[in-house]
């Protein structure tokens, strides 16, 4: 009876501690709970990538993530240039280790199908205008080429719509896939979804554009025949095939024409990929003022690496180290005989006058 007695206050005394602790972890889950919300922890952007020094190929190729319905999915990665990758919906069990960058962590922001497209021109400086873009708060990019309009088309809007990071009202949202500017139904196709939208070609010098394609496919394929081989159709007489797709992408009047037929050009916005490389501050503030975005992007983010022969990036948005494009932008060109980069001059002279009459605006190439 007195053992009864002295043990019932014990166990009422462990129910209480126990109820305590209880009451504890519950509160513990809750504050972790709201710090996550508040932190944004919950809220990762997977199409999105931090911008590191390491180069593009090594920080890419790991894995592209995407949600669709609260599924993780991998990307299937193919490589179509040096930073263009494809997502496909191959499920991974693994947590995204890609990080979004500005904003995508309040939760009013939604994925929207892009305000802006960087249509071009393959190896005109698409890349560097990207990231340079991607400092202003207001622009939301995508990191990877989406291909949309010219090879998974037939996948359909929404598709292109869930590959778009989220964005906040009045954010711009931006992709940048080169080869929109060179393929036949693809002005028809970007019209369809928005007769709005707002597009930027970065051109560079048809020669020394169509000498950086060459050096990138003969990175990935050395045996193909040589440059001078490839230009024309037939050596002796010095005929160009300019059907050969490092000279054709360089027909810009032609590509810009098709482009006319179904925007004005007030909705087309030039940047020299040569001013972008000798003043990436000028370029970006004409570019902020099309975009109708405050300048914000300045000649205070950039200095010039001697090493790397470019402007490089101060402090990238989600670092604070400088950071550098990776090896494959900016790299040493094949030597090309000068008797032929002389003759592709003469042969892209009437072509670039025509397109400086359509565009309004002297490029100052040779
Ligand atoms: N800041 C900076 N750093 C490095 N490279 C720069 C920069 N600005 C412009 N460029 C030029 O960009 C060229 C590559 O163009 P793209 O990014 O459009 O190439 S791609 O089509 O996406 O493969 C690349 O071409 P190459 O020099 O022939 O390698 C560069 O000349």
């Amino acid at each position: 009876m007195s053992a009864f007695h002295h043990n019932s206050p014990t166990d009422r005394d462990i129910r209480r501690v126990l109820q305590k602790l209880l009451v504890m972890l519950s509160l513990g889950v809750i504050c972790v709970s709201v710090f996550y919300f508040l932190t944004g922890c919950c809220e990762s952007d997977l199409t999105e990538y931090t911008i590191s020094n390491r180069p593009a190929r090594e920080f890419l190729l790991p894995g592209w993530y995407h949600e669709r319905n609260g599924t993780f999915y991998k990307d299937v990665v193919t490589v179509h240039d040096e930073d263009g990758y494809q997502g496909a919906g191959e499920r991974s069990t693994k947590t995204p280790d890609l990080v979004t960058n500005n904003s995508g962590t309040d939760w009013t922001a939604t994925r929207r199908l892009p305000q802006a497209l960087i249509i071009g021109v393959k190896k005109g400086g698409t890349r560097a205008l990207l990231e340079f873009l991607r400092l202003h708060p207001d622009i939301r990019a995508l990191g990877s080429e989406p291909h949309f309009f010219d090879r998974h088309y037939a996948r359909g809007l929404n598709w292109y719509r869930s590959m778009m990071p989220k964005a906040l009202d009045g954010q711009v949202v931006i992709e940048k896939t080169p080869r929109y500017f060179v393929t036949m139904e693809t002005p028809g196709r970007v019209h369809s979804m928005s007769r709005d939208v707002k597009l930027i070609v970065v051109v560079r010098d048809p020669v020394t554009r169509a000498i950086s394609d060459y050096t990138q496919i003969i990175s990935k394929t050395p045996n193909i025949p040589a440059f001078e081989t490839l230009a024309f159709k037939n050596s002796t007489n010095g005929e160009i095939d300019d059907l050969w797709s490092p000279l054709w992408i360089g027909l810009y009047a032609q590509h810009l024409e098709r482009w006319l037929a179904w925007f004005p050009l007030a909705q087309i916005h030039l940047v020299s990929g040569e001013g972008l490389i000798s003043d990436p501050a000028g370029e970006l503030g004409k570019v902020q003022d099309f975009l109708g975005l405050q300048r914000i992007v300045t000649d205070k983010h950039f200095y010039f690496n001697k090493t790397k022969g470019f402007p490089c990036l101060k402090k990238p948005e989600g670092s604070s180290k400088p950071h550098c494009l990776g090896k494959t932008k900016g790299r040493i060109h094949a030597p090309i005989d000068p008797d032929v980069i002389q003759r592709l001059r003469e042969f892209y002279r009437p072509h670039n006058r025509r397109f400086y009459q359509m565009a309004g605006q002297d490029f100052g190439w040779q």
